[in-house]
């Protein structure tokens, strides 16, 4: 399956490497069984495929477009509990033979990270040509960790390369699908019912990565953008009208001190560029810096860093189209979510938001869901004008591994393209108050996590 390049007359000079779309996210982590696990039982995620050797275990999971590969992170002796790894994530094959790979290569797309506590690390993305990329990124003077490579299985070729960034330890792996006809990638065997097979889960309906926000160390946010513009062609998304171009969004007062700058990737669109192979229905993924801010003093964003030992993806926005529901059913899973200040839901303003909106407050607080209405932007050619208010909906799990870095958010759009401004001073106090309450007694924190709310 060959398909057309786009016809682009331009040299390597001032040119970005066009993205088409998000593909997948790595998870380098200590204990695949137990993210295995979570990510099955808990997050609803269905195993697809599996790269089992001697040397390394990547287990492939997906939901919608939401795909997630976990890597065990080099730790301890590999060549064990792969069968039973098998066997967690997809009951139905226990007991089934052993299913060895013959190629060695370690982190097969990836790099196998030194990290030292488990971290989100590699953003996959597909691209049109790695070799034309690898020549127009060497020529800007990037580094990289893998030179383009060829693997190779009955489905066809897939070329990739792997690329550092200027975040901490994240990676960008670049794929070339086009000669490529299997349905994940090569090296890969299929597990559970295979890729394709998935019924709409009306329960769950997540459908895809928002965004991915990464938490950096203070006045880093505009290197970070150059290099992603410079790289990738991302451009500034702005979070809030009034934001400023420099500043980012601001909220530096009430012991909250955070910058948040957006970006999203080069759409092909806005350049007249048509690229064949990309769905353009298929919604794209932003990019969040989350800076924290000297002034107030220690926060959540530093306690990332803190036991992150670097800066990196501090949480991922799951795009859902019914938060109530697929919250309901993690919850009833063992998932845990943040909730706000009791008070949150009382408040008149608030309680009269989250009715004008057409929700309960009760059944918003069931699972600490916020909402947050966007008061700048006029009614969605979409909307009747009863159903006029752009808002969204969102909730944030508490971190997913054993420190305190890493968590998932569900969020639900109702025309508001933002990032939840207006909440993050209630969820900025609870996470708070769950990190002074964990590090001042991390037994009774962990008994505790499921019913945790704070007093506003
Ligand atoms: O920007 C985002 O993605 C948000 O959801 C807002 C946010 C950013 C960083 C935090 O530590 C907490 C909330
Ligand atoms: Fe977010």
């Amino acid at each position: 399956m060959f398909r057309t390049r786009p016809l682009v007359k331009a040299s390597l000079e001032n040119m970005a490497v066009f993205l088409s779309r998000l593909h997948h996210v790595s998870l380098h982590v200590s204990n695949v069984e137990k993210i295995a696990s979570d990510l099955v039982s808990k997050f609803k995620f269905r195993l697809v495929a599996t790269r089992l050797t001697d040397r390394s275990t990547q287990l492939a999971f997906r939901k919608g477009a939401a795909v997630f590969v976990v890597s065990e992170r080099p730790t301890h002796s590999h060549a064990r509990m792969n069968e039973r790894l098998l066997d967690v994530a997809d009951p139905r094959r226990a007991g089934a033979g052993k299913h060895r790979q013959g190629n060695p290569t370690a982190c097969l797309y990836d790099v196998s990270p030194c990290h030292p506590v488990d971290t989100v690390s590699n953003v996959c993305f597909e691209v049109e040509d790695v070799e034309r990329s690898f020549k127009v990124l060497s020529h800007l003077g990037c580094s990289f960790l893998v030179p383009p490579t060829t693997v190779q299985d009955e489905n066809g070729l897939m070329t990739y390369l792997v690329v550092r960034s200027v975040v901490g330890n994240v990676c960008h792996t670049l794929i070339d699908r086009t000669r490529y006809d299997g349905p994940f990638l090569p090296g890969f065997d299929v597990a559970g019912k295979g890729w394709s097979s998935e019924e709409e889960d009306v329960t769950c309906p997540i459908t895809h990565f928002d965004h991915i926000t990464y938490a950096t160390p203070r006045k880093t946010t505009h290197q970070i953008m150059r290099w992603y513009e410079k790289l990738f062609g991302f451009q500034r998304f702005f979070i809030d009208r009034d934001e400023d171009m420099d500043e980012g969004f601001v909220i530096n007062q009430e012991g909250i001190g955070l910058r948040l700058t957006a970006m999203e990737y080069w759409k092909c669109s806005k350049a007249g560029i048509i690229l064949p192979s990309v769905d353009k229905k298929e919604p794209d993924c932003k990019f969040v810096i989350a800076e924290s801010l000297p002034e107030q003093g220690s926060n959540q964003v530093d306690t990332f860093l803190q036991e992150h030992r670097s800066p990196g993806i501090q949480h991922i926005g799951l795009y859902t189209k019914n938060i109530a529901s697929t919250a309901h059913a993690m919850a009833e899973a063992g998932v845990q979510f943040f909730s706000p200040p009791p008070a949150y839901y009382t408040e008149v303003g608030k309680q009269q938001e989250i009715e004008e909106a057409g929700h309960s407050p009760q059944m918003l607080a069931q699972h600490g869901i916020l909402l947050d209405t966007d008061l700048h932007q006029g009614p969605s050619p979409q909307t009747t004008s009863s159903e006029s208010r752009r808002y969204l909906l969102q909730v944030f799990t508490k971190p997913i591994f054993d420190e305190d870095t890493f968590f998932l958010e569900l969020i639900e759009r109702r025309g508001a393209t933002g990032f939840g401004e207006g909440n993050i001073r209630a969820l900025w106090r609870s996470v708070q108050a769950y990190m002074e309450n964990e590090r001042s007694n991390p037994q009774r924190a962990e008994t505790s996590k499921t019913a945790q709310t704070v007093q506003s």
